[in-house]
This record gives C-alpha cells, sequence and structure tokens, in this order.
C-alpha cells in the first residue's frame, strides 16, 4: 500500500517526503519493526515513541509519524498529526482494509465474567456452524489458528492484524474482551462492533483509572463509540442488576437488550438450582422460554451465561439451538476448574483477583456444603493497592482458614503485598506464606474428607511474575503434583 492510501483519512497531516512511498507494515514498538515499516511515536506511561526513531530507522522503517517536531534524517518520509494514537488507529485499520467492517463483531467489557462470556459466545456461534474468533486474556484463537494473548485486549497494530487474519480465513464472527485499559487508551479506536455486552463493574485497576467513576466511565466509551446504523442494527446488551447499565443505555443509541435476575430485565433466570456438579435455571426471553442446564457452577456463571445468550439472540439463535448448545459447554480454564487425583476434598483452580469475584467463587464453593472451606489467595504486584486489604477481609469472612501468598508480585516486595492484605486483620484463622508452591502445598496436606480448597487469583496462568522475570508456573500443577505426592492417584 502506499503512503498517501494509509494517510488518507487524516485531518491535518503534513508530509515531508514522498507520498507515493510503499509501506509494508506499521508499528509503534521499535523492537518490532521491519523492512518498510511505518513506526508511530507515541507517548506511553513509561517511555515516549520519538525516543526510539533512530532504533526504529535503525531496523528499516522508512516512515515516521510524529505528534511534535523531531530532527530529519534523510531519506525517511516524516508524517505530522497533532495526535499520533489517534491517527494510528485510523492507519492501521486502513492498512488492513478495515477488517472490522467484514466481521461481526461483539466487544464484552466489564470487571470480571469477560473471559466467561466471550467463550459462551463462541461456543454458542460455533456450535451452530458460524466460523467464529476470539480474541482475550487467555489466547487469541479462531479455525486454524492459536496463540497465547499478552494482553486481554491487544494494541490496535495486533488486533486489526488479527482481524484482518481472521477475515482472510473467512471467519463470520469476531468476539473479543474491552478491557477498560483498552478503551481508555483509544486500542480499539478502529473498530466497527456489531453488539457491545457489558457483565458488571465492581473495583479493580484504581492503580491506574484511579476512581471507580472514572474506571464506568471507561467502559461507557464501548457503548457509545456503537452508535447506530439502521442498515446495520447495533446492540447494547446491559447487565438489569448492575447500577452502571443505566448510565451505558444513556449513551447509545443501539437497540437495548437487558438480562438478569430481576424483573425488569428482557433476557431474564428464574428458579436457579446450584449443586456441585452444575446449575440449572428457566430462561425468559421476548422469543420465549426454556430451561437451561449446564455443567457452569454458580450465580456469577448464571449472570455470564444470560449475558452470552443475549448476544446471541439477534444472530437469528433458537431457544432450542441455545439450550442445546449450553449443555455441551464444559467451562473455562482456570475457571471454577478442579483438579481431582481421587482425593476426598475438592480442589477448585480459579482466576478470581478482584474482590467481587473472590466474594462469588467463595460463595459458591460454601453453597457447595464443604465441612472446611479453605482458600489459597495473593494480590498481584504493581496492581491496584485499594483492593488488597478487602480482598483478605472478604477470604477471612468468608472462609475457615486462609493461607494468604504471592500472586504476581512483580517489582513490589511479596511480604509488603502481604503486610497491606493482613496488617490490619484480628483474626486468627489464617497464615501468611510468601512461597505461592508452599501454601498450596501446605492448603491440600492440610485438607481433609469433605473440604473445599479454593486457589484463587492465577486460574490459566502458567507463569510467575517476581521482579521482572517470568518462570513457568502453574496452579493445577502444583496440586496435582502434592496429590500425587500423598499418594492419591486419579485412576484408583
Ligand atoms: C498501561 C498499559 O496498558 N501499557 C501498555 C502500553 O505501554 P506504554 O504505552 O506505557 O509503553 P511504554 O513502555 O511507556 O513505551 C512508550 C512507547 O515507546 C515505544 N517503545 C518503547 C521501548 C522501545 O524500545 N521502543 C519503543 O518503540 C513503545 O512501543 C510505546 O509505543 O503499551 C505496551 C505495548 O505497546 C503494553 O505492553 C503496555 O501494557 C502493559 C505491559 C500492561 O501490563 N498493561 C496492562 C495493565 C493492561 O493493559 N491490562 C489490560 C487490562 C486487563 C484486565 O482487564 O484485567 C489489558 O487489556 O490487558
Ligand atoms: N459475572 C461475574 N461476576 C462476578 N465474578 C465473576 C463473573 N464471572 C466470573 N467471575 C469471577 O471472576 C473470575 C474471572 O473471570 P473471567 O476471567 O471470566 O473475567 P474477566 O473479566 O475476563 O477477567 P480479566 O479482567 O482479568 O480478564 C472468575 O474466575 C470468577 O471467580
Ligand atoms: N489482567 C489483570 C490480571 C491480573 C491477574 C493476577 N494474577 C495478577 O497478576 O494480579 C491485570 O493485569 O491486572
Ligand atoms: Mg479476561
Amino acid at each position: 500500500m502506499k503512503l498517501k492510501e494509509l494517510i488518507q483519512p487524516l485531518l491535518f497531516v503534513n508530509v515531508t517526503g514522498d507520498v507515493e512511498t510503499e509501506v509494508t507494515g506499521i508499528h509503534n514498538d521499535s523492537r518490532v519493526v521491519e523492512a518498510g515499516n511505518v513506526f508511530v511515536c507515541t507517548k506511553g506511561a513509561n517511555m515516549d515513541g520519538h525516543d526510539y526513531i533512530p532504533q526504529a530507522i535503525e531496523r528499516g522503517a522508512t516512515v515516521i509519524v510524529v505528534e511534535q517536531e523531531v530532527e530529519q534524517v534523510e531519506g525517511i518520509v516524516y508524517v505530522h498529526v497533532p495526535s499520533t494514537v489517534r491517527a494510528a488507529s485510523l492507519m492501521v485499520d486502513r492498512f488492513y482494509s478495515s477488517p472490522t467492517s467484514k466481521l461481526k463483531l461483539i466487544g464484552v467489557t466489564g470487571t470480571n465474567g469477560k473471559t466467561t462470556t466471550t467463550n459462551l459466545i463462541e461456543h454458542l456461534l460455533t456450535f451452530h456452524q458460524h466460523a467464529t474468533g476470539v480474541i482475550g486474556t487467555i489466547e487469541i484463537r479462531y479455525p486454524g489458528f492459536q496463540e497465547e494473548a499478552k494482553l486481554t485486549t491487544p494494541v490496535c497494530y495486533d488486533l486489526q492484524r488479527y482481524f484482518h487474519n481472521m477475515v482472510e480465513a473467512d471467519v463470520e464472527y469476531g468476539v473479543m474482551e474491552v478491557s477498560s485499559h483498552a478503551l481508555h487508551l483509544g486500542r480499539v479506536h478502529g473498530c466497527q462492533f456489531k453488539t457491545a455486552v457489558f457483565t458488571n463493574l465492581t473495583q479493580d485497576h484504581l492503580d491506574y483509572h484511579k476512581t471507580m467513576d472514572a474506571y464506568g466511565q471507561a467502559k461507557s466509551l464501548l457503548f457509545s463509540q456503537l452508535g447506530n446504523d439502521y442498515a446495520q442494527p447495533k446492540y447494547a446488551v446491559l447487565n438489569a442488576d448492575d447500577p452502571w447499565s443505566e448510565a451505558y443505555a444513556g449513551v447509545t443509541s443501539a437497540q437495548l437488550i437487558t438480562y438478569g435476575l430481576s424483573e425488569q430485565a428482557l433476557v431474564r433466570a428464574t428458579d436457579i438450582n446450584i449443586t456441585a456438579s452444575g446449575t440449572s435455571f428457566s430462561l425468559q426471553t421476548p422469543i420465549g422460554t426454556t430451561t437451561i442446564q449446564t455443567s457452569l457452577i454458580g450465580k456469577f456463571n448464571v449472570y455470564n451465561l444470560l449475558a452470552a445468550i443475549s448476544a446471541v439472540l439477534p444472530e437469528g439463535l433458537t431457544l432450542e439451538q441455545v439450550k442445546a448448545a449450553i449443555e455441551g459447554v464444559k467451562g473455562v480454564a482456570g475457571r471454577f476448574e478442579t483438579v481431582q487425583q481421587g482425593q476426598p476434598f475438592a480442589v477448585v483452580v480459579d482466576y478470581a483477583h478482584t474482590p467481587d469475584s473472590l466474594e462469588n467463587v467463595l460463595n459458591t464453593a460454601r453453597q457447595l456444603e464443604p465441612r472446611k472451606l479453605i482458600c489459597v489467595v495473593g494480590c498481584g504486584g504493581d496492581r491496584d493497592r485499594t483492593k488488597r486489604p478487602i480482598m483478605a477481609d472478604i477470604a477471612i469472612q468468608l472462609a475457615d482458614y486462609v493461607y494468604f501468598t504471592s500472586d504476581n508480585p512483580r517489582t513490589e516486595d511479596p511480604a509488603a503485598i502481604l503486610e497491606d492484605m493482613t496488617g490490619h486483620l484480628s483474626a486468627e484463622h489464617y497464615t501468611s506464606i510468601v512461597d505461592r508452591k508452599a501454601a498450596i502445598e501446605q492448603a491440600i496436606a492440610g485438607a481433609g474428607e469433605g473440604d473445599i480448597i479454593v486457589i484463587a487469583g492465577k486460574g490459566h496462568e502458567n507463569y510467575q511474575i517476581i521482579g521482572t522475570e517470568k518462570t513457568h508456573f502453574d496452579d493445577k500443577e502444583v496440586a496435582r503434583d502434592k496429590l500425587i505426592e500423598l499418594g492419591y492417584n486419579a485412576s484408583s
């Protein structure tokens, strides 16, 4: 593609050099730039891309997009724009030929439940032969492709490339998690959503957004970005039981589909029954009523199911099709996932790393009536500090015994994170062990018949970040190894 085509949608653009230059790619990270690429200089939290122009040129960048005056090198084309972040979303979209206009794109936002809900939507659509791609916390996948995710919502350069490749692979639906960071940083500016889904909003990420209000506002961007188009209707799927939904309904002209347990919801669950082997409920919708039976456990998963069902109703799926698809749902890696080696107690690995999710997962485990409920939990470093004592209080209140331990300490002192969590506690039914492996092992060694151990915080993660080092670590693996060491054998 020629540079002039790439910058065609931009306003107030000033080019020094040849607009006929052929461009081979576009990125904002000098470390991944290749010959003939456009390098876009964006300012980040720690660094400024304008400082990396020499490295980008060294790696072969031929076009540099800037928002400030920079020293110019001969033979290089410079594109000056008012905002590189805003320009980038338009250029990247154009470079990949507006892939999201060729996909039916469903975005899911909310503090908890995004991964679960996107996976459920994917399952509902693929079960009925619609080729579907998913982008989220665990991985990026579509028929014939799978890659581990680096971020929940990739930066626009990667995101639009994935969408482009999905279109090339004849994918019909794109289902993605849209984090508040991504919305705030404009990572999805170039995306044309058909449907936007809101799960819930509770405390997290205050390190980044500072206040709950700012956090809630960031999520509203998905709904204000949705707009409406009578030729191609748009849908906002909102949780009727979350107070933030009213604000989101107010900023979109898309058609509303509300879901929840309360009477005003259009898509509603009643007669919920939760057991250790699954959950059932009566599903009431504007197109009829049916009974849903699922292996997923917990009231929060009823919400996730309602959100996913609401998102596919505009796609023409009947309730019979929805019901049939949900019966085959297996659950999502690291979300209430059990480790079973034949031991007489349950070991549950769950990605709960926020106050609300921890409360939900412990309440769900309690509903299964364990003899004792044991919790292993920590909080991530370099993330929202204010949630630490709150999560500790929840664990202390809801579990019979708690092992406080490290999550991903990152560059913080693990012992100091534990102190943030437990410093104010007066209860005695807990212990703090910095080493997560030792904490999991002790919890398992101390468990008795009928107990449930919930190992919270890391779910599917197969690593631990201590300092800046990322090493292999897997809660399920550690738990399984300990069970084997204790003599449990799955086949016996
Ligand atoms: C706050 C945030 O989202 N930061 C992301 C952002 O980093 P940044 O803009 O601060 O980048 P920076 O390091 O200051 O660098 C500035 C610029 O210089 C460039 N640079 C830098 C160094 C270099 O050698 N060459 C170079 O060109 C960078 O590419 C960048 O364009 O852009 C980087 C890639 O371009 C991301 O890796 C980085 O994510 C960090 C690692 C991160 O952890 N983000 C988390 C908080 C995040 O986004 N999480 C959300 C939410 C998850 C949830 O809901 O739970 C997610 O969507 O994953
Ligand atoms: N609808 C929900 N409401 C509250 N808690 C939930 C809900 N769904 C899942 N959870 C809890 O939150 C944890 C994370 O769920 P999930 O991975 O689906 O959320 P997420 O929004 O994708 O999280 P992240 O922002 O980290 O990507 C689960 O392990 C479970 O404990
Ligand atoms: N996407 C979330 C994941 C947190 C997972 C938890 N294990 C932690 O490391 O805090 C974040 O980056 O805040
Ligand atoms: Mg997720």
